[in-house]
């Protein structure tokens, strides 16, 4: 048994063990979410969330560490959340190995987690979320989310964050790759990692023309910033900061935290509502229901929007 109250009281508290038990809840799918989130909801909407993404090894767990590192500078609670989306493997082991965050093992005013969501129930759209509300409740007040890799689903969870950085590292060509990945369009923010390394202006440079930062923008429109860092020596990474600061402004003064909070809202509500009926088509008709309509799609004798009428309108009233 899980006495949800309890633990809900010890994350509010900061103690970790309350914030990983909660955020393993989510990760399972846990019966007891319903009450978990209900309790968390009134002390959310704290948090400043930071999303990070790009390709493999341009540094994003040496920047995620040094972004760490400054905020703590700054006196803030962070939160860290790594989000694998392709991995089936679960629990802090994950990023327990990804070395460079154990400069902040100890710090207790540092929550570190990685979370597998790989054939979970409910998908992505809903875990990374809640596992958010869990860090926010918890009093970070900044929480950065890292994923693993540039796939469709890492670029959704990066772009549901306040405001969303896209690292690149000279000489990988990774203009073009993040280019072709769709993530030129979720930036707020583009960091230039390795800069100690040749050719970081020559990619700097790149990233400005395809994003046409030279062209007129309407007046007041959000710019992002092209920033180098030495992540590794922690070079540059104030002025991330800075620009992190400066976009969470603006995005309070234009009304855009908010409309961006609301469509993460929206999209976790739809996520759970399909998930909910989803199970609800599974206990109401089981699978003998769904196979009588499908052999009589695969027959011709019914069209499928026939056959998914029948399946939905057998949920109403129920
Ligand atoms: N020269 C140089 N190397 C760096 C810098 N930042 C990170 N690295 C190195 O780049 C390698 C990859 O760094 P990670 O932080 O693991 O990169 P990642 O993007 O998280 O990579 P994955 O774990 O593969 O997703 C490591 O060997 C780092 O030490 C930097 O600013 N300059």
């Amino acid at each position: 048994m899980v006495d949800v109250p309890t633990l809900v009281e010890q994350a509010r508290a900061g103690r970790p063990r309350a914030v990983a038990r909660l955020i393993s809840l989510v990760e399972n799918g846990a019966p007891e979410l319903r009450e978990v989130m209900a309790a968390l909801a009134p002390y959310t909407g704290q948090a400043f969330t930071v999303g990070l993404t790009g390709s493999p090894g341009v540094g994003k767990s040496t920047s995620t560490s040094a972004l760490v590192s400054a905020y703590r500078r700054l006196g803030k609670r962070v939160g860290v959340l790594a989000v694998d989306p392709s991995s089936p493997f679960s629990g802090g082991a994950l990023l327990g190995d990804r070395v460079r965050m154990q400069d902040h093992a100890t710090d207790p005013e540092v929550f570190i987690r990685s979370m597998a969501t790989r054939g979970h129930l409910g998908g992505l759209s809903w875990t990374a979320p809640q596992a958010l509300r869990v860090l926010d409740a918890a009093g970070c007040e900044v929480i950065l989310v890292e994923t693993v890799g540039v796939g469709q689903s890492e670029v959704e969870i990066a772009a549901q964050a306040d405001t969303t950085v896209v690292l690149l590292a000279p000489g990988m060509g990774d203009g073009i790759q993040a280019a072709k990945a769709g993530i030129l369009e979720i930036g707020d923010l583009f960091v230039v990692n390795k800069a100690d390394r040749d050719g970081a202006d020559a990619t700097a440079r790149e990233l400005n023309h395809m994003l046409g930062l030279g062209e007129a923008r309407e007046p007041g429109a959000w710019r992002p910033p092209i920033l180098k860092t030495v992540a590794a020596r922690g070079e540059g990474v104030d002025e991330v900061v800075e620009a992190l600061e400066k976009h969470r402004a603006w995005l309070g003064e234009h009304g855009e935290l908010a409309a961006r909070r609301r469509r993460r809202a929206s999209d976790e509500i739809e996520a759970i509502a399909l998930t909910a009926l989803r199970a609800r088509i599974g206990d109401l008709h089981g699978d003998r229901h769904l196979d009588a309509l499908a052999e009589r799609v695969a027959a011709g004798e019914l069209d499928p929007y026939g056959a998914a009428d029948q399946l939905v309108a057998g949920l109403t009233g129920a």
